[in-house]
């Protein structure tokens, strides 16, 4: 079991421990591009495409963790805060179709690119009832995590970002979600202090691949890889 002896949380520690990938994928040359107004318009049409198709995927993933949630908890509140987040991804999908028309995206056209069948896979591994809600949760906060502290660095006071991509970075960038991320966060903190090395272990590399699946995603949106 881990232990919180320096005051950090367990996701702290790896954030730390992990700092290059991590900073690889928060700190992408995508989203640099965003930040410093030179983002190429065609990526970030491709990325807008791409994301619709995960946020489809996503969904049944997080209704899994609210599941977990609600079958494997030693806290009732945890179950609000995955209830939230389903929530949001509703206005979510609404918004990348108001989004996709603005830039004349046709989503029912756009045909996942392998990163992000590599990434919707992943997804559903998750979901099977074997992977512990523990896990999943972690997932689930890498996920959101990344975006959160991508698209609020785009946001920063020296940022250059064009006006027209504002309302898109503020979608995860914004203080609200920020704070949503730190609830989750003291979730998968509470939890992974408590879980057996062995689930402590999966959950480390479960975070791995997702700042992995993270950067091959957004590589997708200049290469089309
Ligand atoms: C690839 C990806 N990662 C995270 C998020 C944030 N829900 C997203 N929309 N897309």
């Amino acid at each position: 079991m881990e232990e919180k002896k320096d005051g950090l949380g367990v996701i702290a520690k790896w954030v730390k421990k992990h700092a290059s990938l991590y900073e690889a994928a928060t700190r992408h040359p995508f989203i640099e591009s965003i930040r410093n107004g030179t983002v190429d318009i065609s990526s970030f049409r491709r990325w807008l495409g791409q994301d619709y198709i995960f946020v489809r995927a996503f969904v049944p993933f997080v209704a899994s963790v609210l599941v977990k949630a609600c079958n494997e908890t030693d806290d009732s509140s945890d179950m609000e805060v995955m209830l939230g987040g389903l929530a949001s991804l509703n206005d979510e999908l609404a918004w990348f179709k108001k989004e996709a028309s603005k830039w004349g995206i046709t989503l029912s056209d756009t045909v996942p690119l392998s990163a992000n069948i590599r990434y919707c896979s992943f997804l559903k591994s998750l979901m099977s009832s074997e992977v512990e809600y523990t896990v999943a949760v972690t997932a689930f906060w890498a996920i959101e995590a990344v975006y959160q502290d991508s698209f609020a660095y785009c946001l920063e006071e020296d940022s250059k970002t064009p006006e027209e991509l504002k309302e898109t970075c503020a979608r995860w960038g914004n203080e609200e979600f920020g704070e949503w991320c730190c609830s989750l966060e003291e979730i998968v903190n509470r939890r992974l202090q408590k879980a057996p090395d062995e689930v402590v272990q999966k959950a480390e590399a479960v975070f791995l691949r997702v700042l992995e699946l993270e950067v091959e995603f957004w590589d997708m949106s200049r290469v089309g890889i």
